[in-house]
């Protein structure tokens, strides 16, 4: 019996890759992200209760270089979900949906994401 060659759906191989579907995935992974940025808050509000001496310990190790890394891409990753939230907001008033509008939504949602991080550490971390 001769096996016919049967249609295939598009994968991401065949799409064009787009600005659009990476702002999607960034918003998933920014979520999960909060998840785990939150769950750091938890632990520093946590020592606060426990006493000075653990509050110390927590800071210390926030203070060092890598917990100001992890710090600052957690408020990226809050500040750039929640920038993808608002693009949501705006869609559900089914504006911002054409070709070309959808870009430049993504485009907008990365840039403020970045400045507002930068605003944010510059004025409560760097010159605090
Ligand atoms: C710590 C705070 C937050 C956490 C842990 C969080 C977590 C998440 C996660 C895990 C998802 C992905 C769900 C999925 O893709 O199935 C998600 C989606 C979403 N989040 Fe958040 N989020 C937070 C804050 C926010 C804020 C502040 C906003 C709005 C300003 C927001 C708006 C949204 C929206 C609109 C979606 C759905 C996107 C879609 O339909 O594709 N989130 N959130």
């Amino acid at each position: 019996m001769s096996v016919r060659a049967r249609p295939t759906s598009p994968h991401l191989q065949i799409y064009r890759w787009t600005v659009t579907m990476t702002m999607s995935i960034l918003h998933r992974m920014t979520g999960i992200a909060n998840y785990a940025g939150m769950a750091l808050l938890a632990l520093w509000l946590v020592a606060a209760a426990a006493g000075q001496e653990t509050l110390t310990q927590v800071n210390y190790i926030y203070g060092s270089w890598f917990g100001q890394l992890v710090l600052f891409g957690f408020t990226w990753s809050l500040v750039h979900h929640m920038c993808g939230g608002l693009r949501h907001f705006v869609w559900d008033f089914a504006v911002m949906m054409e070709p070309g509008q959808r870009e430049t939504m993504a485009w907008a949602t990365l840039v403020a994401s970045v400045i507002i991080t930068l605003l944010i550490w510059t004025l409560f971390v760097w010159m605090a």
